[in-house]
This record gives C-alpha cells, structure tokens and sequence, in this order.
C-alpha cells in the first residue's frame, strides 16, 4: 500500500517529487482556491495548502499526505495563474524589472497530526520589452502558472537573480517537505 499522497494536480509538484525516488500517489484536490484577501500571503498559501490536503486526507485517513500552493506577490499585488493572454501581459509587465516574491505553502497530513509552513523565495526579473513579453506569452508557458512564467523552463531567461529554494519556485519546497514528513513520523525508504 502507498501511504505517501501528493494532493495536487500540478505536474510540475508531481515530477519534483519524483526526483527523490519515493513511492507516492497522485490524487486531485479540487477544492475552492478562494481566499481571504486581508490575509498576508504566506498565510494565504498555507490556508490554501491546508485546503487541498485536508480535501484528499480526509478519504485516506492512513496515508501521509502533502498539500502545497504557490502566488506571486509583486508590490502586495498578489499574482495566481493568469485567465488570458492579457492578465498574462499585466501580471509580467509588473514582474519586469524588479524584485518579487514567490511564497510557497506546503501542509503535511499524517494520520496524527497536520504541520503547515511556507517558503519566501526573492527572485529578481530582467527588464522586458512589450515584444519579449509577448514572444514569451506565445510559447503557451505562462498559462498554468502563478505569475505567468516559469522558472523551470522558458522563464528561466526572464530571471536575473534568485534568492530563497529554488524548487518552492517551481512549486515544491523538496528538502523542507521532506524534513516535515520525517518529523511527522513518515520513513523513507533508502
Ligand atoms: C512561479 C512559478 C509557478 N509555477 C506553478 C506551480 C504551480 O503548479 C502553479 C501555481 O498554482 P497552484 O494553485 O499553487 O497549483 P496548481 O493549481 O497548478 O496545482 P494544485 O492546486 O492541484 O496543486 O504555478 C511554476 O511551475 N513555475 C514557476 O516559476
């Protein structure tokens, strides 16, 4: 039997886990991702991991299961997945130039108590003309994601600096995720 569920339908969340080679299944949260817009971010993603674990958990009592959401914040803009081409424009046209913030929530269920925290990752865009932005748009790449890029892949060459982990960027913080995991009594295999 698995025990380890990633209650997520980001591929992404998804491969990065598979880079540690544990056994884990996937199991779609589909939960409201609205939230109280008084709250500061970082309680906004844990809210919203809380959520997504707390959906799946509650059909697999046994299991460890691991929640995780991911926004962008830009000047207390906060930045989710773009609607459209032009929501995608706006969102990068803010990012451009400057420093933001990606904040990432993970929530950890196991079958005796939860533990929930978020990661702040600074990360600093290049300047963008209005005709990078668009070629960018084009490639397709900024539509599933918070902020409307990437770092994984086309994004990366719209990064300047990052500082923080690089992998709660792309959506998953790994070694902190795991580090929650062992201290919730989860046993890695190796
Ligand atoms: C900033 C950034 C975000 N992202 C992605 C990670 C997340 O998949 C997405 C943020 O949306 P989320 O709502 O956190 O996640 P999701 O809807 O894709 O998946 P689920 O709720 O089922 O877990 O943005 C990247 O892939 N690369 C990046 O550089």
């Amino acid at each position: 039997m698995t025990n380890l569920i990633l209650a997520s339908s980001s591929p992404r969340r998804k491969e990065l886990l598979e880079n540690l080679q544990l056994t884990f299944e996937v199991c779609s949260s589909d939960v409201d991702e609205s939230y109280n817009p008084q709250l500061a971010p970082g309680d906004i993603v844990m809210v919203l991991a809380s959520r997504k674990a707390q959906a799946v958990s509650s059909k697999h009592v046994d299991s460890f299961v691991i929640g995780s959401d991911t926004v962008v914040v830009s000047e207390e803009n906060i930045l989710g997945k773009p609607k459209d081409s032009d929501e995608a424009f706006a969102m990068l046209k803010n990012l451009s130039g400057k420093k933001h913030s990606v904040y990432t929530g993970v929530s950890i269920i196991s079958p005796e108590k939860e533990r929930t925290f978020f990661v702040k990752t600074d990360v600093v865009f290049w300047e963008l003309t209005d005709e990078e932005i668009h070629s960018y748009i084009n490639t397709g790449e900024p539509f599933d994601k918070a902020g409307a890029y990437g770092i994984q892949g086309i994004g990366a060459t719209l990064v300047k600096e990052i500082s923080g982990d690089y992998f709660a960027v792309v959506g998953l913080p790994l070694s902190k995720t795991v580090r929650a995991l062992q201290e919730a009594g989860y046993k890695l295999s190796y």
